[in-house]
């Protein structure tokens, strides 16, 4: 079994590179790292919601999400990972030292889940000294998870749970399941949905009243609100999902539960169908994948071109 420690970013294909970014960082609030001192990478942009040295990476093309990243815990954790995977059918990419300095990781190898996404697993991911300064006052404080698409979703969660230290913390039906890699109540998901994708990418903020503040500044931008602001009765997070450009969707939330004790949780299961299983304060449901434009993902790409 595979341990994974976090998550590590997202990297997404972006055919308006200068749009996406300007939309991170003035309307979702997140920092743009790439600037005269560090030495840019032409075509990719890099943003920053804590910590790490960027959650998300725009790289120039075609729109979509290319991969979604994890970190285990060194360059030992990740040969153990690459050799199991292998062991397990699946074909590992390994990246060269271009693809880890582009991801500001010290190693990193990718593969497709059995749904088609693209999983990147990393070690040595960079962390920045000095405090976020976040290209607008949204109140976000971390990465908080991302969010995959897949066809079957007890399948998907047979998968993170059996080839990685994924733990189903809640489920609602075969809708979706809320996993964690440590005491968040989830840093992945996995929504049902026709095909692979990201179905979103959540992050924290310090207040309830940044969500309701954010949920104002969306609306005066024009930003196509796809659900919120409401709460979910699993993380009981307050949350507000929100369309960005290249068909990305954004969640902030605030106040999302933590598992400490690990041993006395149980899964619950929610029924998609009763009014409230997303939402407790029962606010108009769609869920999040039915409202994205479908992008077009980029094909698997040989190793040799891969972003
Ligand atoms: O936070 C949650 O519990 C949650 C529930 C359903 C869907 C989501 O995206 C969530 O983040
Ligand atoms: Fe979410």
């Amino acid at each position: 079994m595979i341990e994974l420690v976090d998550i590590a970013y997202v990297r997404s294909g972006a055919a308006d590179l200068a749009g996406a970014v300007r939309f991170a960082t003035e309307v979702v609030g997140l920092e743009h790292v790439d600037g005269p001192a560090d030495d840019t990478e032409p075509g990719v942009a890099h943003l920053r919601a804590d910590s790490r040295h960027h959650c998300l990476a725009f790289v120039e093309g075609v729109s979509g999400v290319i991969a979604s990243a994890f970190t285990v815990d060194g360059p030992g954790a990740l040969a153990l990972a690459e050799t199991e995977l292998e062991s397990r059918g699946f074909t590992v990419w390994r990246g060269g030292p271009a693809d880890a300095r582009s991801r500001r990781v010290g190693e990193l190898i990718g593969f497709d889940d059995p749904f088609g996404n693209r999983i990147e697993l990393v070690c040595g991911q960079q962390t920045l000294a000095r405090p976020v300064r976040p290209g607008r006052g949204s109140g976000i404080t971390e990465f908080g998870h991302l969010c995959l698409d897949a066809p079957d979703v007890a399948e998907a969660h047979r998968f993170w749970s059996t080839t990685f230290n994924a733990r189903a913390s809640d489920w609602i039906g075969d809708a979706a399941c809320l996993m964690r890699i440590d005491e968040v109540h989830h840093k992945l998901a996995v929504f049902q949905g026709d095909r692979p994708g990201l179905c979103h990418v959540n992050f924290q903020v310090a207040e309830l009243d940044d969500v309701f503040r954010n949920w104002h500044h969306l609306q005066d931008q024009g930003v196509p609100i796809e659900m919120g602001p409401g709460r979910h009765p699993q993380s009981g997070a307050v949350f507000l999902y929100f369309l960005g450009p290249e068909g990305l969707t954004y969640e902030y939330s605030y106040g999302v539960r933590r598992i400490t004790d690990e041993a006395a949780w149980r899964p619950r299961y929610f029924d998609p169908a009763e009014r409230g299983s997303i939402d407790m304060w029962l606010g108009p449901t769609q869920k999040p994948v039915t409202t994205r434009p479908q992008i077009t993902r980029p094909q698997v790409l040989p190793e040799a071109v891969h972003p």
